[in-house]
Parts: structure tokens; C-alpha cells; sequence
């Protein structure tokens, strides 16, 4: 994960952020409100250590992370913290314990009724509220520390993220990857009917459950609110960044997302990048695929990594895109 470009401007996050008017109205508890100013810094002056999403009122203040979750092995590192391992005392629930230092995202955001959170906090809030989706990773509880804070995620078990999953077994099939591919566009849908920007679509950021072969969108450490205008800094991977961010430092939500998805399914699917870099990625790029691969996933990957932000499809044409709805047997390309 990196940030690049911390030109904040018109999206400084100073609790005055505004939903954009295209994006349907959130259930009210999650509506950002600037009328709860008063009431929030008085609650802030009377909260306690612990915060969480919606248990606050029927558990005693004040209890440890390690009260009500046991830690266990380690499973992941990034830039900013670390996810373990862990499990419920009260019922034996997996889950993994994520530590975020507060460096990463010093921002906060106002969230009806519980102040002004964390933004990875905020964001998650929003997505995994209910009616929840099943491809997104649900926000359990959290813990405000003095200089990090601790999430309690849903972890899946057994599960591995794909881009471990890939590493061990190589790439997937076009079977698979289709399955991964339509959770992956509920997901993303989900994510942008709450107003959520997730900015860092990447295999290391997906969960599969090695059972069912589920999917789980996590980590919205580098996401945002969604808006309509351009965004003028960058936060997520930059391997999977679109060209227009290298060549104009700008960017759209919906077409820099679906460029992130065109890298993912490109890098499941052939196990490789698809460009050397996208800084140099122009309409006369050439795209190489493996000789298996169909004509139509082949089609869908190009239309995905369309140089130009306005000739990408939208999550809706991905999910009616014909590759997703043709059988083994009918994909013409097939060399297999
Ligand atoms: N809920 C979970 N269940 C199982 N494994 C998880 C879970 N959350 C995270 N992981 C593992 O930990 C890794 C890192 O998680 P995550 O991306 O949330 O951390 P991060 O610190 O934000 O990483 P980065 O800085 O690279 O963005 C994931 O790729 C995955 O392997």
C-alpha cells in the first residue's frame, strides 16, 4: 500500500465531507450529520477507551481487546500494522485482529451516533452495516488506542488470500476466476451504492475460502468517499494504479477501480502484470495473454485496461459482459 501525490485539497476529510448527491441516500445512523458536532466532541470528552460499532450498549465499558478476543498466529504484514489470527472468547468465533497505526490514516470521519471515527473505521462501518454483502469482510467490533486502533474482522475458515492462493497453486482457471470475478463485481457494487471508494482492488486484498471458494473483499485502509469529481492524490497500490494517475495525476473512481479489477483478474488468470508499468500505457499498448485463454475473457481483460478512462465499462456492463455467462463448452476462444 502506499500514498502518493498527498495533494488533499477539495478532499480534506475535516468532518465537514459531504455525500455526493448521485449516490442513494444511507440508512440514517450511517449519514454523516455536521448538526452532531456538539454532541460528538461531548461525547468524545466522556467515551471511553473501547469503542465499538453496535454492541456498545449491551457490554460493560472499558473492556480489553484481550478480555474478548484471543490473539493467535500471525497472518499478514503491511506497510502500517499487522492482522492475527484470533478467536471470540464468549463463542469461539474466528477472527482476525488487525493493528493499524495511527500514522496510516490520521483522518476521521463523522458517522451518525458514534462520533467521528477512524477512516478505515468509517468506511467499513458504512459497507458492513446491514443488509450486509456476503463478498465483503464484515467489521466485527473495534478498539481506540492511543496511537493505533484495533479491528476485529471476520475471518473465514479455512481461507488464504488469492494472491497466496495463486502462489500455491498456481494460476486459476477461467471456471474460477469467473467465480471470483462476479463476486468481485457485487462487492465493488455494494461498496459504491454506501459511498465507498475501496482504492486498492488487488489479489492480496481477496479472500477465498479454500471450501466453498467464497470471496471476501478486505482491507479499506487506502479507501475513501466516493464522489463524482476527480480525485487528486493517490492511495493503494501503485502496480495497480490506472495511466491517467501517471500521466495527469487524476483520477475517476469508476474507471481507476475496474482498471484495478482488468490487473487482478489479468495477474490471476496469467500470473503476470499485464504492462511493464501503466505509466507508459497507451492506446497503441499491446496486450499478450497465454494461448488458452478464450476469446471472450480476453475481450473483457482489453476492454478493462482501455487506456483511456472513457472507453472502460462500468461494473454493470463487466457483470453483463458475455464471458461471465457463457459455459466452458460455448466460449469460442477456448484452446485448451
Ligand atoms: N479477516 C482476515 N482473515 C484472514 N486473513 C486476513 C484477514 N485480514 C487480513 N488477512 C491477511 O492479512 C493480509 C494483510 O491484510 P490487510 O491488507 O488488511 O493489511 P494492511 O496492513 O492493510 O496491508 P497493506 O499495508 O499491504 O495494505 C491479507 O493479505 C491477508 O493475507
Amino acid at each position: 500500500m502506499s500514498h502518493m501525490g498527498e495533494e488533499r485539497g477539495e478532499d480534506t476529510r475535516d468532518g465537514t465531507t459531504e455525500l455526493p448527491g448521485f449516490l442513494a441516500p444511507l440508512p440514517s445512523h450511517l449519514a454523516d450529520s455536521a448538526s452532531t458536532d456538539q454532541r460528538n466532541s461531548k461525547r468524545k470528552r466522556q467515551s471511553s477507551s473501547q469503542q465499538t460499532l453496535s454492541t456498545s450498549s449491551s457490554r460493560p465499558a472499558k473492556r480489553s481487546r484481550r478480555d474478548l478476543y484471543q490473539k493467535g498466529p500471525l497472518l499478514g504484514r503491511g506497510g502500517f500494522g499487522s492482522v492475527f489470527a484470533g478467536m471470540r472468547r464468549s463463542d469461539g468465533l474466528p477472527v482476525a485482529i488487525k493493528y493499524v497505526s495511527k500514522d496510516r490514516t490520521p483522518e476521521r470521519l463523522k458517522v451518525d451516533g458514534q462520533g467521528r471515527l477512524p477512516l478505515e473505521v468509517a468506511l467499513m462501518t458504512r459497507v458492513t452495516s446491514a443488509p450486509a454483502c456476503p463478498s465483503v469482510l464484515q467489521l466485527l467490533d473495534w478498539f481506540d488506542r492511543p496511537r493505533r486502533y484495533i479491528l476485529i474482522l471476520e475471518r473465514p475458515d479455512p481461507c488464504q488470500d488469492l494472491q497466496s492462493f495463486c502462489e500455491e497453486n498456481g494460476c486459476l482457471d477461467e471456471r474460477l476466476a469467473k467465480k471470483v470475478l462476479v463476486q468481485l463485481i457485487a462487492a465493488l457494487k455494494h461498496c459504491e451504492s454506501r459511498g465507498v471508494l475501496h482504492r486498492d482492488v488487488k489479489p492480496e486484498n481477496l479472500l477465498i475460502s479454500t471450501e466453498s471458494q467464497d470471496i471476501k473483499l478486505l482491507d479499506f485502509g487506502c479507501g475513501d468517499l466516493l464522489k463524482r469529481s476527480a480525485y487528486k492524490y493517490f492511495a493503494g497500490t501503485p502496480a495497480y494504479a490506472p495511466p491517467e494517475w501517471f500521466r495527469r495525476h487524476r483520477y475517476h473512481a469508476t474507471p481507476a477501480t475496474v482498471w484495478s479489477v482488468g490487473v487482478t483478474l489479468y495477474n490471476i488468470l496469467c500470473d503476470r502484470f499485464p504492462f511493464r508499468g501503466a505509466q507508459r500505457v497507451t492506446s497503441r499498448s499491446r496486450l499478450t495473454f497465454p494461448r488458452s485463454l478464450s476469446t471472450e475473457c480476453r475481450q473483457l481483460i482489453r476492454w478493462c485496461l482501455s487506456a483511456a478512462p472513457a472507453d472502460r465499462p462500468s461494473l454493470a456492463d463487466l457483470e453483463s459482459h458475455p464471458w461471465l455467462h457463457c459455459t466452458e463448452g460455448e466460449q469460442e476462444g477456448q484452446r485448451n
